[in-house]
C-alpha cells in the first residue's frame, strides 16, 4: 500500500523533466559521484557499492547486492540500508538533469523482506519538475529486473548550489575533495547546466 503525501504531489504547473543534452548515453555506467559515498563509493568498505546506469529519458537503473554487513534482522537487509539504496538511485537521476539536488523527502514502502546475498534491481525516474523541486519515484525488485517489487519510494529532491556542500560539509572532507582532480571534474560537469 503506497501512501503518497501531499508534499510529493507535483503542483499544478509542474513540467515534464528534460534530459540534459550532455547526459550520459542510455546504458552508460555512471560510476561513483564521490569515492567516500556510503551509497556508491568504492572507498567505503561497508558501503552499498551501488552501480547505476543511465536509462532512456530521465531514468536510471541500478544494482545493489545485500552483504552481511547490511543486515537488520538475521539474514535480512536493514530497512535503512534499503532506503539508502533507493535514495542513492533517485539521487543518481541528477546526472541526467545535470542539476545538483539533495533529498528533501523520501517515502518508502517495504513490500517484502530482502535476504542477504540478494541483488536488488532498482529503477528510478523523474516524474515532474517545479522550480527547484524535482519529483521522482523508484522501485527495487529481486530475482531480476522483472521480478517482484520488494521496495518502492517516492521522493522530492530540492535543487541546491554547490555552496550547499561547501557551507555545510566538514572541512577535512571538503578540502580533500577539492584537492582531488577527479572530484573537481565531476562537479564541473554540473556547472555547465544552461
Ligand atoms: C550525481 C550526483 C548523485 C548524488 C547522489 C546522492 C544520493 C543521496 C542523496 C542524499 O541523500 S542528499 C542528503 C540528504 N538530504 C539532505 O541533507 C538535505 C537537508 N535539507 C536541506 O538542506 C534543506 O532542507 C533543503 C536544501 C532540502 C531545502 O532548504 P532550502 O532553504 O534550500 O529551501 P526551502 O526550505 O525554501 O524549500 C524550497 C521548496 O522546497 C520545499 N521543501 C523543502 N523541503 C521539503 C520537504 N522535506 N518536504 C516537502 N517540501 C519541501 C519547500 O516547501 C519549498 O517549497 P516552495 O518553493 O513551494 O515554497
Amino acid at each position: 500500500m503506497s501512501g503518497t503525501s501531499a508534499a510529493l504531489e507535483p503542483p499544478v504547473g509542474a513540467t515534464k523533466p528534460v534530459r540534459h543534452p550532455d547526459a550520459p548515453a542510455p546504458g552508460e555506467l555512471l560510476g561513483p559521484h564521490y569515492g567516500e559515498c556510503f551509497g556508491c563509493g568504492g572507498d567505503q568498505p561497508h558501503g552499498l557499492h551501488l552501480a547505476a546506469r543511465a536509462g532512456e529519458g530521465v531514468s536510471i537503473t541500478a544494482e545493489f547486492t545485500v552483504r552481511p554487513e547490511h543486515q537488520g534482522a538475521p539474514g535480512l537487509a536493514h530497512g535503512g540500508v534499503l532506503a539508502t539504496a533507493l535514495d542513492e538511485t533517485l539521487g543518481s537521476l541528477n546526472w541526467l538533469l545535470r542539476t545538483i539536488a539533495v533529498t528533501g523527502r523520501l517515502e518508502t514502502d517495504f513490500v517484502r523482506p530482502v535476504p542477504v546475498g540478494t541483488t536488488l534491481q532498482l529503477a528510478a525516474e523523474v516524474t515532474a519538475v517545479a522550480g527547484r523541486k524535482i519529483y521522482s519515484r523508484a522501485t527495487g525488485r529481486i530475482g531480476g529486473p522483472d521480478g517482484p517489487v520488494v521496495v518502492r519510494a517516492e521522493a522530492l529532491f530540492i535543487e541546491v548550489e554547490v555552496d550547499h556542500f561547501i557551507d555545510h560539509g566538514r572541512k577535512e572532507e571538503i578540502q580533500a575533495a577539492m584537492n582531488d582532480p577527479d572530484q573537481i571534474r565531476r562537479v564541473r560537469a554540473f556547472e555547465v547546466n544552461p
